[in-house]
């Protein structure tokens, strides 16, 4: 798309997320190639596929901020459990840890796993959410490595002898699910937007 055919936006974007790691993380992927800013909010937890998840949160958010915005909801799908934890993985990780997550591989052979990370943008209030989704392959692994990013540390991506937790943040950050779904997201935004606008 020709500079010319692309939307001004008016109104900068708003990534809204409760979870400063994510947002790090974020900050860091994507630099200074799109302008946002960051609200800290608790979105509510819900149910059902990634993707609807994904945009419903997109939908909640963007009423509340009452402007474009850009949210995100991750999932650890265990291939033995057809896809579970998924997205409630953040409970089964607050109540039964990293522990409780590999005894749920207990009784297979396949430890197989994927970090699933998809991205929502809602241009405001009455707009369809779209999505990005970025998907990174890998095992389920007892626990290794420094302890501060949820399950970072029982995950081993495909091809790698290191957690994500044990490798070096700009190699998570290369591989990562969510550096996929934020590649998909940013060549949309800088094909069909303009931020010469901005305030
Ligand atoms: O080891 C990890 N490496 C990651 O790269 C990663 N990304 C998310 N998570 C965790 O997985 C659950 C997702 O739930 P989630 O998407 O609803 O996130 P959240 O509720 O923390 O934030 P948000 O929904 O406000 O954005 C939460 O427990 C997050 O802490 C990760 N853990
Ligand atoms: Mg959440």
């Amino acid at each position: 798309m020709s500079a010319a055919n692309k939307l001004g936006l008016v109104k900068p974007i708003t990534f809204v997320t409760g979870n400063a790691k994510k947002l790090e993380e974020v900050k860091t992927i994507l630099g200074h190639s799109i302008p946002f800013q960051a609200m800290k909010l608790d979105l509510p937890e819900l149910q059902g596929e990634p993707e609807d998840i994904s945009k419903e949160k997109a939908r909640i958010a963007a009423r509340e901020i009452g402007g474009p915005v850009i949210v995100e909801d991750t999932c650890l799908c265990f291939n033995a459990l057809k896809g579970l934890p998924g997205p409630y993985v953040k409970w089964f990780l607050q109540k039964t840890g990293h522990e409780g997550l590999n005894n749920l591989l207990a009784a297979y052979e396949d430890k197989t796993a994927y970090a699933l990370c998809i991205f929502s943008l809602a241009l405001g209030p009455d707009c369809e959410p779209i999505s990005f989704a970025g998907r990174t392959e890998g095992k389920i692994v007892p626990p290794r490595g420094p302890n501060d990013f949820g399950w970072d540390p029982i995950f081993q991506p495909q091809g790698y002898n290191l957690t994500y937790a044990e490798m070096a943040k700009e190699e998570k950050n290369s591989i990562s699910h969510r550096r996929r779904a934020l590649d998909k997201l940013r060549e949309h935004l800088c094909n069909h937007y303009s931020f010469d606008n901005l305030p």
